[in-house]
């Protein structure tokens, strides 16, 4: 390795002979004159070669050979030395960079390790910190194996380059730049670091890696770079269905050195490659505005939402004008950083069109997250120490339409929680924007889609217009955690009765309001429902179950009263506005009270209980509508003992079926808690921050982990009055949301609750058989069974188990394709079926969902879901499945006599309405179609239909989640 010139290079084996020896080619002591008289522009000149075949052919002939006949002093002898196709390729490269030569060798790393050839032991490389992953690892292996002496500094700071420039002068041979970077697209100023290293150490190499750019976007070599890197695997093929890499290079003596290597080292591109990538350029120039178009729309509207976006085409970018002195793009690769890796790992787990993947610049777009992906290859400190942050999330735009991409985008960001749509979102925007190019009269589609293309500035404001309607969400706190707890104790000591603000002592970052009755009308809270997805009665044996929280949800408002009443009123159990006097109740006997620190006590007092069950008696109740009614005195009356009586209305809905195995009763039991604790002060909730664009809505997190505890502990309370003697798996998931594996502590297992982080959300068909369940009878089957035949049980559970396992790493494996991961789930949700079928606990109406289903023209597969015996079936939908299809297939399941609810799961737990943006009247026809109809927020809860909570819950107020 030597970076003297060409003399010190052995002459290639038959230098005449050689198409990849610099001397033979014909390109080879072309100037750059010769076509940069033509007139031709960047598009043009992709779609034109100067290839001439024999036969006229239009495309260039693929030279499938290895040999060439004939004797020394033909074009042609061995294709690792030269092929015409290879030739044809460089050729078109050539005249797109703009350059004396170009060569096309087998990687993008291939490239890099031919330039990094040029260098000696004890040369030094000033290389940037904000790096490709390969890129450093080459350099790392060149430092350590090549003795070269790599420098990486901040290439953005003219400083930092002085620094090292003084220190080592002449003896910096190379450096090695990105513009903009990748992953964190800093702009890094070209021709002012080629200027200022060529000052000190003329010989040195001034290398680019353009591939984020491309040669229609920048050509550094006109900037004063001597040689430009490309991976041909992104932008310049376009298609991710070849690897390539490019060396373009002006000077005559670099061109020999490189010429040689290739050939020394048989690294040149193979033929079919180079006719892939000769069509891939032909479209080069169309494929990259339609992506930078798209790329600018969606960092605009990311940079709407609040997130911190690195775009160099984005205003506030600081590296921007330099960009635009030297490119003429922003390129179509953005990443952006959401403060929180698991809400990034759901993002990027959630998208559909955007395919999880490695590499950019290909026609579809891919999403990723850098540092467990293309950077996983620095040591993590490195990356720290570099600033590269573990949550970034790299966007690599591609073209299809933008509006689907934001769709896509905006879901999986809505469902992971990163943003929450406002309560007061008056303007509507049209799914597709009108723009100012689009006559009125225009319906047809075709119409409106071409004016939307080709009107970028409207499509644009479309996409910020679009972004306004959500705010995003952020990291939780440490100091709510602090204060809720001083709230918490001083409600305690009965100090904090009435409204007490805790935001002057958090400074400036976020309002803490300690919620007292009197501070809000009404305190509104939500929970999911559940589904289990594997494990479930296996799970009694000591197995793995996977359960996540379905986006059906029950909702429940609670005020406090002036008088002295408890009023309760459960419509969906038709349990209606049944009221008490507190002197009413059987206080003398119920002596259950909160532990000391407001928290819940872990057993329920049975004496209490009795008291209540005796009480509550003669109801004339439906039994879901008893039990509850027992759940809520109960923990009604225990937190009343702490000293304060009050009086309170409860009012609770669902969305979600009752009894059928999708933890209804947890989820009221989860809203119950919520609403009660912050009806004694034992709750502090964070205020949103209205009008105070300067600090971050805090959106999924606000609910911190300590309070999250709470609520649970005293969900876990309510579930245990309901159901005796709960796992406690179903208040967690509707306290958590997400995904979460259980298990029993037994078989020397220690058992417990693990929350499955990157949890990936999937469309789900929940099929109510209307079947009522038999439980314990079920369990107790499985049971007797595994008693008389142990090796028959042993097989079960251990099968059972092995789908567990699999479907733990599946839905939490941010690495695997949106397609493989669809096909997993769906197979393991098939095996996990047949097992429960052995097992004895299906049922004829669930194995009909599973016929109907699973046949023709639908082709899904579906397991039942909890206990069995009739209850509910879970049916998977995949991304592709079509709207027309589920239609039909709903429709059929409902002939049948089911109930089909579709859901997806793995979304946000426990919620709370902020009450200072919750809404005290809502005009339930928003549409503008019929009369606006203002009503108090309560009735409004009262008079909607089950299935149009969500939408009214949204239009209530800003919600705060765990
Ligand atoms: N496993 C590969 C990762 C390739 S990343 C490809 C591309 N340059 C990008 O930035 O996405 C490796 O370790 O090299």
């Amino acid at each position: 390795m030597s970076t003297t010139p060409s003399d010190s290079y052995p002459p290639t084996p038959s230098l005449s002979s050689l198409a990849t020896s610099v001397d033979s080619l014909s390109n080879s002591s072309r100037s750059k004159a010769s076509f940069s008289n033509n007139s031709y522009r960047f598009g043009t000149l992709c779609v034109t070669t100067e290839h001439k075949d024999q036969f006229g052919a239009s495309s260039v002939p693929i030279y499938q050979t290895a040999t060439f006949k004939g004797m020394p002093g033909g074009q042609y002898d061995y294709t690792r030395s030269g092929n015409p196709t290879r030739t044809a390729l460089e050729t078109q490269l050539a005249r797109l960079y703009e350059c004396r030569r170009a060569f096309a060798v087998s990687t993008g790393m291939t490239a890099l390790d031919m330039i990094i050839r040029l260098v000696s032991p004890g040369d030094v490389i000033i290389a940037g910190d904000d790096i490709y992953g390969g890129t450093d690892r080459l350099l790392t292996f060149t430092k350590t194996n090549g003795g070269a002496d790599v420098r990486h500094i901040d290439m953005t700071s003219q400083e930092q380059l002085d620094a090292v420039l003084e220190e080592c002068g002449t003896k910096v041979k190379m450096v090695l730049i990105e513009s903009p970077t990748n992953p964190m697209l800093k702009v890094l100023d070209i021709k002012r670091i080629a200027d200022s290293v060529h000052t000190v150490s003329p010989d040195s190499l001034i290398v680019v890696d353009n591939t984020m750019m491309s040669p229609y976007l920048q050509r550094p070599l006109n900037l004063g770079a001597d040689i430009i890197y490309d991976s041909g695997t992104k932008y310049l093929s376009g298609h991710h269905d070849v690897m390539a890499g490019i060396i373009a290079v002006e000077r005559e003596e670099v061109v020999k050195r490189i010429a040689f290597l290739i050939n020394s080292t048989g690294t040149g591109l193979a033929p079919f490659d180079c006719h892939v990538l000769l069509r891939g350029l032909k479209t080069l120039s169309i494929r990259m505005d339609r992506q930078a178009s798209t790329a600018s729309m969606v960092a605009s509207y990311l940079d709407t939402l609040g997130f911190h976006v690195n775009f160099p085409g984005l205003l506030s970018h600081p590296g921007r004008d330099i960009h635009f002195r030297q490119a003429d793009g922003a390129g179509a690769v953005l990443s952006f950083s959401t403060g929180d890796v698991a809400m990034s790992e759901r993002i990027v787990g959630g998208t559909r069109l955007w395919g999880v993947s490695v590499s950019f610049g290909c026609v579809n777009s891919l999403i990723s997250m850098p540092c467990v992906m293309s950077h996983a290859s620095i040591a993590a400190d490195k990356r720290a120490e570099r600033g590269l942050p573990e949550d970034l999330i790299r966007l690599c735009v591609g073209i299809e339409d933008p509006r689907d991409l934001i769709d896509d985008l905006e879901r999986s960001l809505l469902e992971a929680g990163a943003i929450y749509k406002r309560f007061d979102d008056s303007a509507s925007i049209p799914t597709t924007p009108t723009t100012s190019s689009i006559p009125e009269s225009a319906h047809a589609s075709a119409v409106i889609n071409h004016a939307f293309m080709a009107d970028p500035a409207s499509a644009e404001s479309w996409a910020v217009q679009r972004a306004k309607r959500f705010r995003r969400g952020g990291a939780q706190l440490d100091s709510c955690e602090e204060d809720a707890a001083v709230g918490r104790a001083a409600a305690i000591a009965g100090t904090a009765d009435e409204t007490e603000t805790l935001g002057h002592r958090l400074g400036e970052k976020l309002d803490i309001q300690q919620t007292s009755a009197q501070a809000q009308e009404d305190i509104v809270v939500s929970a999911p429902g559940k589904v289990i997805m594997f494990g479930e009665h296996a799970v009694v044996h000591g197995v793995t179950a996977i359960a996540a929280s379905i986006n059906l949800r029950c909702f429940a408002i609670l005020n406090k009263r002036p008088d002295q009443c408890i009023r309760l009123d459960l419509p969906d159990m038709a349990l209606y506005e049944k009221e008490w006097t507190l002197d009413s109740l059987p206080w003398d006997e119920f002596t259950a009270s909160p532990l000391a620190d407001g928290r819940a006590p872990a057993e329920l007092d049975q004496v209490s209980l009795k008291a209540l069950e005796a009480f509550l008696h003669d109801d004339g109740l439906p039994a879901n509508a008893h039990v509850a009614a027992l759940a809520i005195l109960y923990l009604y009356m225990t937190l009343c003992n702490h000293g304060v009586r009050r009086g309170a209305s409860y009012c609770a809905r669902s969305a979600l079926p009752i009894g059928a195995g999708l933890g209804s009763s947890a989820s009221y039991a989860a809203c119950i808690s919520a609403a009660f604790l912050q009806l004694f002060g034992l709750l502090s909730v964070p205020s949103s921050t209205k009008g105070r664009p300067d600090v971050t809505y805090p959106g999924r997190q606000a609910i911190n982990d300590s309070q999250a505890t709470l609520i649970n502990e005293w969900a876990f309370l309510a579930e245990k009055v309901i159901h005796g003697n709960p796992s406690g798996i179903d208040n967690a998931v509707a306290v958590r949301g997400g995904g979460l594996t259980f298990e029993r502590a037994i078989n020397g297992k220690q058992g417990g609750m693990k929350s499955l982080q990157g949890f990936k959300s999937v469309r789900l068909l929940l099929t109510d058989t209307r079947v009522p369940r038999q439980t314990k009878l079920l369990v107790a089957g499985v049971g007797e069974r595994m008693t008389a035949d142990p090796a028959w049980g042993t097989r079960m559970m251990d099968g059972i188990q092995s789908i567990s396992d699999e479907a733990q790493a599946l839905l939490t494996d941010v690495s695997k394709s949106r397609g493989d991961f669809v096909t997993g789930l769906s197979s393991l949700l098939d095996r996990n079926h047949e097992y429960l079928a052995e097992l004895g606990v299906s049922h004829p109406a669930l194995e009909l969902i599973r016929t109907k289903t699973g046949s023709a023209p639908y082709h899904l597969s579906t397991k039942l879901t909890g206990a069995g015996g009739g209850g509910c079936a879970v049916t998977l939908i995949p991304d592709d499945f079509s709207t027309d299809r589920l239609k039909a297939l709903l429709s059929e399941l409902r002939k049948s006599g089911f109930r089909p609810y579709l859901t997806s799961v793995g979304g946000s737990g426990l919620g709370i309405l902020d009450a200072s943006t919750g809404a005290t009247a809502i005009d339930l026809d928003a549409s503008g179609a019929g009369e606006s109809s203002h009503i108090p927020l309560r009735e409004a809860f009262h008079e909607v239909n089950a299935e149009e909570l969500e939408t009214w819950a949204e239009r209530t107020g800003d919600w705060l989640f765990i």
